[in-house]
């Protein structure tokens, strides 16, 4: 099996203080506007979250002090050791109450930030330059901020829990200054190597991530296609199931073993780190004992030692699997601004005042990104309103990418589409697609809808107008089969749909498919009609019928493509595209006349042949 994505040198992402600032400020400031009051709470209740447990075990030392005094016989210590009991009680009390609040806020926080980054994500991501869908570097930028988009609300969480056990940690240290410098100390000592370990572990986790981004888009993908029940006849039937299985789990055991082999490399440092926090617990322990045994120290002291360290330690601990996962979350900040920062396609401000008459397209070059060969090569034609064209070529020819300059989605690199004489990148593009109706080979199939709503997407600027539904779907002939269905044009067009009462949708075939799209596509009622081989899994004689309806409609100017000669031959002139050049024009009757590649290319569908 080759292809596999090998693992380059591990590249170090060094994340300075200063970009880390930036990127805290940037989530705080997201936050903020999603929900000020959240936010507040948020950082007044991190505040707490770091005090109150301090003060509690402060409170339970006391108290068992007061015991061990009252024990020995000293006068009112039973009553202090009561009070005391009942404060710490009453804090704990303070503690669960906030927690649930402080949980409330969290869900409230989420939901907001979510559904903005979410919907800034979205609207992003739908409104690119077309030709970035194209390109493998957009797409692997996606990929990583959209990991980071999805952990948004969670960041924020998680920097108030860093505040928190950072404020804990300091205290902790603090509480311990307070009976002696050196156990300070020697928690401090122990605490920052397994901080700097963790770290380490975690900048070259993400480091990790980012080599193997390819294998991982290739296994998701060949996931995506061994999950869609509408792909497995086809895997059976060639038998390729196992075979995709293997590559599957090839990838993910390669993939797997590199992350688990980065673990393993750490475990005797991370071993190391562990027993030098035993130590300090240690030694703090065996120095508070003796102190208390030697009336030095009080005996709640060693209540308090040993809870403050050991909060200490553990804080520590939950503070590095925090920044561990903030450092994660912080990188992909960046992609995800850079991300955001895309230009949108709808720079153009020009205004279309209605439907060009005249559309030209002069002298169009056009080179795939990323890709070294020229996909049109100097193309000029020109429709006039009304007109029906037929463009025909083999397979590769530039047909379609012919079609997407047109629609502006592509940018030439050299010449112009021109709508009246104006250059289309000036125009708005949302003025230009207003007028335009172009039903691709590879048109969407709407599986979450009914038959109805998939012919009103056509058009979703105003509200669905049955009787146009309906009239466009018998153009389409589409109405016979839909009127079928149990549920007629209510009905849902996949088997995996059930409406509100419980009627189960119908899958559709091809042909059915394909109909309901050229519905779809004559729902939009645009004075400009483009099809790219619109008819391709449907049969001969509804073919006819359609296209004999369409042409014999003079409003509107239609460009077909397509490789049926009863549908080309109804055209007014044909271009025949060969790489990406116009080889021939003229009516069909013109090009049959030349015999040269147009003839060649139908002789076995002409009836004279
Ligand atoms: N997204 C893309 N990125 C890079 N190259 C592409 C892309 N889409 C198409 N091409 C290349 O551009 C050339 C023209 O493709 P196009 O789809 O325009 O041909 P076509 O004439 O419509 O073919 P068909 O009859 O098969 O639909 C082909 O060589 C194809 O490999």
């Amino acid at each position: 099996m080759t292809g596999l994505p090998q693992p380059e040198a591990t590249a170090r992402r060094r994340i300075r203080l200063r970009p880390y600032a930036h990127a805290v400020g940037q989530v705080l400031a997201v936050s903020a506007k999603a929900s000020p009051g959240a936010v507040a709470m948020k950082i007044g209740g991190s505040l707490i979250s770091a005090v109150l447990p301090l003060v509690t075990t402060y409170f339970a030392a006391l108290t068992t002090t007061a015991l061990a005094d009252a024990y020995a016989g000293a006068a009112d210590a039973g009553r202090s050791a009561l009070v005391y009991v009942v404060i710490t009680v009453v804090l704990g009390l303070l503690w669960g109450a906030f927690t649930s609040v402080d949980r409330y806020i969290q869900q409230v926080l989420s939901f907001r930030v979510g559904a903005i980054v979410g919907d800034r994500m979205y609207e992003r991501f739908l409104a690119l330059e077309f030709w970035r869908y194209d390109d493998k570097e957009t797409v692997d930028l996606y990929d990583r901020a959209r990991r980071f988009s999805d952990s948004y609300a969670r960041v924020l969480d998680r920097i108030a829990a860093i505040f928190t056990q950072l404020v804990s940690v300091v205290l902790a240290i603090g509480a311990l200054l307070l009976v002696s410098w050196w156990i300070a100390l020697i928690v401090l000592v122990a605490i920052i190597p397994s901080v700097y370990l963790q770290f380490r572990l975690s900048r070259e986790q993400i480091a990790h991530w980012n080599t193997q981004i390819d294998s991982r888009r290739q296994r998701r993908m060949i996931e995506t296609n061994l999950m869609k029940p509408q792909n497995i006849a086809e895997m059976r039937l060639y038998g390729i199931i196992r075979y995709l299985m293997g590559l599957r789990s090839t990838l993910r055991d390669v993939d797997e073993k590199r992350r688990l082999d980065f673990q393993k490399r750490y475990i005797p440092r991370q071993l190391l780190a562990d027993a030098l926090q035993y130590g300090a617990q240690l030694l703090a322990l065996v120095w508070v004992v003796v102190q208390i045994i030697a009336r030095a120290q009080p005996v709640g002291q060693f209540l308090y030692v040993q809870q403050i360290v050991s909060r200490a330690l553990t804080t520590a601990n939950s503070l590095v699997s925090s920044l561990s996962s903030i450092d994660e979350d912080l990188a992909n900040l960046k992609d995800y601004e850079q991300f955001m920062e895309f230009p949108l396609s709808t720079t153009a401000t020009g205004r279309l005042d209605g439907p060009p008459s005249a559309v030209e397209l002069r002298d169009i070059h056009f080179t795939y990104t990323g890709s070294e060969a020229e996909v049109l090569k100097g193309i000029s034609m020109s429709f006039e309103r009304g007109t029906h064209v037929a463009i025909v070529g083999e397979n590769g020819a530039g047909k379609s990418t012919l079609v997407r300059v047109l629609a502006g989605l592509y940018q030439p690199s050299e010449g112009a589409v021109l709508l009246d004489g104006r250059d289309l990148r000036g125009i708005r593009i949302d003025d230009w697609h207003e007028h335009l109706a172009v039903m691709s080979q590879d048109f969407l199939r709407y599986e979450f809808a009914t038959a109805a709503n998939n012919i009103y997407f056509g058009d979703v600027h105003g509200p669905r107008d049955d009787e146009r539904v309906r009239r466009a779907a018998e153009d389409a002939e589409a109405a016979d089969f839909i009127g079928k269905l149990p549920n007629g044009f209510e009905n849902y067009v996949s088997n995996w749909m059930e409406d509100p009462r419980g009627r189960k949708g119908s899958g559709l075939s091809g042909g059915q498919w394909q109909r309901l799209a050229m519905a779809r596509n004559f729902y939009r009622d645009a004075p400009f009609i483009v099809m790219d081989e619109p008819t391709s899994a449907i049969d001969a004689l509804a073919e006819h019928r359609i296209f004999s309806q369409l042409f014999a409609d003079r409003s509107r100017t239609i460009i077909a493509i397509s490789h049926r000669l009863a549908t080309i031959e109804k055209a007014d002139v044909v271009y025949m595209l060969e790489d990406g050049r116009i080889v021939e024009s003229g009516t069909h009757r013109k090009l049959v006349a030349l015999r040269g590649r147009y003839y060649r290319m139908f002789e076995s569908q002409l009836p004279e042949a």
